[in-house]
């Protein structure tokens, strides 16, 4: 069937500044702003391509199908009731899926579409008519960018007494016409040309009217309501239309649209999961002739006093560890009043927490120690001791950074009283 292209300017009469494009808000809604909605996703998407992928609606952009994005975008518009979404009779399994857990499906319903988007939206329209609304707006399920103040543009437009609005964006283009081999033929003039979004708003008797006898007296397939409403002579207004609010028609259309919620990142996409924890250990130094740090003996006129080998670095970093995935600290899994525990090498624990967290689905990314002390001197031993940590959590020595400090001699640390130690710890979780 012939698709009809109509300008929606007779004559090319409307200017620029005929445009309402003072959009709308929800603030001080009236009832007669209120509306029910049409949502066609009955589509095949052919221009799409990639069928295996099934229909675009159903496609995942930023996550989640692009209907379901579509279908929030309304479900938190202030002025939207009820919602007809039309699908076809194969997608139903899609469509339940696509829609499972959503907030306010109690205000969906759906309806089987017909082979064309205009017998779709009729679907649409005849399934409201038990509870007719005084204003319906029809709006594609792979427009899942439209924004408040493109519905609320329309909203208003009904709700200052037109039959019909349409949001549109002006052409911004040069346009050509060209013949059937691709060669250009004319120029042809942009003035009055806009290129018209969706969602169109209507009086809903009216347009329900219109494309009952569209369907029974045109000899034409019609690519928008607003068309079967100039067909019907109903006055369609225009409103601020978006460059945002654009139709996901090509597949190229679709992986954009998926880069561009990836960037902005909705709250219910999946993002990789990164945690990460802090430790801090601090030991009492006695006299003695070594101290053990980072697993590595470095002889000194001191040793550190206290739980196992008091290896204020492991155990900061066992700490660390454990508080990526909310396992509590050493003191859970290595009571010091256990006395097996005594005066043992502080590896166990960090290679314990290191188990508990590849258990949990973890990846260890990196392991970072920072020692206060005034003695013994760390830097001698750093090289070894990020080989040693690199060795017990079993990654790359690049993966472990090992960084020493005095405390300038004030304090506890300063008079030589003990040693403390921070860690960070960063750990990749899978499939949470
Ligand atoms: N028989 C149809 C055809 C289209 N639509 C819906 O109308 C909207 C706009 O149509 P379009 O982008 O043309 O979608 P498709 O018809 O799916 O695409 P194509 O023309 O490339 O096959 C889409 O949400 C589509 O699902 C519909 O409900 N029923
Ligand atoms: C209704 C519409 O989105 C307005 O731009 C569009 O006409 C429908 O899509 P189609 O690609 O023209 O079928």
């Amino acid at each position: 069937m012939r698709k009809m292209q109509k300008s929606f300017f007779p004559g090319g009469a409307t200017p620029k500044h005929g445009i309402d494009t003072s959009g709308g808000t929800s603030a001080g809604m009236s009832d007669s702003e209120r509306f029910s909605l049409v949502m066609v996703a009955a589509g095949r998407g052919e221009r799409a391509g990639e069928p295996h992928n099934g229909p675009k609606q159903y496609r995942l952009i930023g996550g989640k199908p692009v209907i379901t994005w579509t279908l929030s975008r309304f479900l938190a518009h202030p002025a939207c009731g009820g919602i007809i979404v039309v699908i076809h009779s194969d997608d139903q399994g899609l469509f339940a899926k696509a829609t499972a857990g959503m907030v306010g499906l109690d205000r969906v319903r759906s309806v089987i579409g017909g082979a064309s988007r205009q017998a779709s939206v009729r679907a649409g329209l005849k399934a409201l008519a038990a509870s007719p609304p005084r204003h319906v707006l029809i709006h594609d399920a792979v427009r899942p960018f439209v924004t408040d103040t493109v519905i609320g543009g329309v909203v208003k437009a009904l709700g200052t007494g037109n039959q019909a609005a349409l949001p549109a964006v002006a052409v911004a283009d040069t346009l050509k016409r060209s013949d059937s081999t691709g060669t250009v033929v004319d120029t042809v003039s942009r003035a009055g040309l806009f290129g018209a979004q969706t969602p169109q708003g209507f009086d809903y008797r009216a347009i329900l009217t219109a494309h009952e006898q569209a369907a029974t007296d045109a000899d034409t397939e019609f690519t928008d309501d607003c068309a079967i409403a100039e067909w019907a002579g109903i006055e369609v207004r225009i409103t601020l239309g978006s460059p945002l609010n654009t139709k996901l028609t090509t597949a190229e259309d679709i992986t954009m649209a998926d880069e561009r919620l990836f960037n902005t990142l909705p709250s219910e996409t999946p993002l990789p999961d990164v945690r990460t924890g802090n430790g801090y250990d601090v030991h009492k130094l006695v006299p003695g002739d070594h101290v053990a740090l980072c697993g590595i003996e470095i002889p000194h006129d001191q040793r550190l006093d206290g739980h196992s080998d008091a290896d204020v670095a492991l155990h900061a970093l066992t700490d660390a560890l454990l508080a990526t995935c909310g396992a509590g600290d050493i003191g859970d899994h290595f009571p010091p009043s256990d006395p097996q525990w005594r005066g043992a090498a502080s590896e166990i624990f960090l290679a314990h927490a290191a188990k508990i967290v590849r258990e949990a689905g973890g990846v260890i990314m990196n392991a970072d120690v920072t020692l206060i002390a005034e003695a013994p001197k760390i830097g001698p031993h750093r090289e070894a001791m990020r080989e040693n940590l690199a060795r017990m959590l079993e990654i790359a020595v690049d993966r472990c950074s090992v960084k020493a400090t005095t405390n300038e001699t004030i304090g506890f640390v300063g008079r030589r009283e003990g040693i403390a130690a921070i860690a960070t710890a960063t750990v990749v979780y899978r499939g949470t």
